[in-house]
């Protein structure tokens, strides 16, 4: 909201008006607890969000034969902020709909900013982050610095998948080196081309058994690499039930999708996106993982690694301890954070 001052007439009218909603929410709450209490709902289960339709979600869970149902829930009223990828308690209706009614603590969360800048939760439960890029368009090696560092501030593991190798020259690539640089600080590196015969392979080996997400820069193959590994087009669309004419909203909304190989893909245009947002300074250094033995080394406490003597980090890159290449890319994100 703006900044201008509100009248008292239309303070009053705000203040009604959430006066007004809170009622609402209380009424709902009561009227859950009275259905639930009544027994109109089986015993509780075990769940993960596969999908997020506002004030419904999809919800995943083994049926008596150990195979996986879908249900369409929605969310106990004082249960707010849910999204994909969350373990979640839930209770099941007659009509075979549901009602979830707790979340279970989360390993992970991946957040992006909202329209007013506010991190919000987008996904849970995120085991990697596949940082793709490719020999065309070739990474500026900031840009791969860049995702490194949000993926490091997020807990979550990034692994970097470059794609297109098809398009590799069999020797003298410069891309070559800059992935053997990144293997030595000690990420996993994984090659792969949607045009060439198993050119998958050590995708599909890197995917099973965890939930991963792929972010990375337009036209590195991305939308390629998710239908390659989808192939079944109903394994896309599975996450809505034929009788909701809401469908337009997967496009948007985080999905939880499972690789026939195992494991399992959470995808959106918005995690995609994941990396290119705002980062903080602090964030910057601690997501550079070979500087990190030399934090809080340096003789000044406050020292910010440009001219200060007694610099443990640039002592560091004097002895070719931390690659040149490496500082030099933090140095530039963190001079483009304080010229904004
Ligand atoms: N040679 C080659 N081309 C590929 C490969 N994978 C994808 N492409 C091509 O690269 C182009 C971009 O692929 P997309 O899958 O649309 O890339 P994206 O990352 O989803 O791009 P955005 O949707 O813009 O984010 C397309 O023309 C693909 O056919 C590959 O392994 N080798
Ligand atoms: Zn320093």
């Amino acid at each position: 909201m703006s900044k201008r001052k509100l009248s008292r007439q239309q303070r009053w009218r705000v203040e009604k008006i959430q006066a007004e909603r809170a009622e609402r929410a209380e009424r709902r709450a009561r009227r859950d607890d009275t259905s639930l209490d009544a027994g109109d709902y089986g015993p509780e289960r075990l769940g993960r969000v596969t999908a997020h339709f506002g004030r419904t979600l999809e919800v995943e869970a083994e049926d008596e034969h150990g195979d996986l149902q879908r249900h369409r829930c929605h969310l106990r009223a004082n249960l707010e902020g849910l999204v994909t990828g969350d373990h979640v308690v839930w209770r099941v209706a007659a009509d075979g709909s549901g009602v979830v009614v707790a979340r279970q603590p989360r390993q992970s969360v991946l957040e992006r900013p909202d329209a007013r800048g506010q991190l919000k939760p987008v996904a849970a439960n995120i085991a990697q982050i596949l940082i793709v890029f490719a020999v065309e368009p070739a990474p500026h090696p900031n840009l791969i610095d860049r995702y490194l560092v949000a993926a490091e501030a997020t807990g979550i593991t990034p692994v970097l998948v470059l794609n297109k190798t098809d398009l590799l020259p069999e020797t003298g690539s410069d891309l070559r080196t800059l992935l053997a640089r990144y293997r030595a600080i000690g990420y996993r590196v994984v090659a792969a081309s949607t045009q060439q015969e198993g050119g998958l392979d050590a995708l599909h080996a890197c995917l099973t058994e965890r939930t991963s997400v792929f972010v990375g820069q337009s036209g590195v193959g991305k939308s390629s690499l998710i239908d390659r590994l989808l192939p079944d087009m109903q394994l896309r669309v599975g996450a809505l039930s034929a009788d909701s004419r809401k469908g337009t909203h997967t496009t948007t909304t985080a999905t939880l999708y499972h690789l026939p190989a195992g494991g399992e893909l959470i995808d959106s245009p918005g995690i995609r996106e994941f990396g290119l947002g705002h980062l903080e300074e602090h964030q910057v250094a601690q997501g550079f993982i070979e500087f990190q033995p030399y934090l809080g080394h340096c003789r000044f406490r406050d020292c910010r690694h440009r001219q200060e003597p007694g610099c443990a980090l640039r002592d560091a890159v004097e002895r070719g301890d931390i690659l040149a290449s490496r500082f030099d890319s933090y140095r530039h994100i963190v001079d483009g954070l304080t010229t904004r």
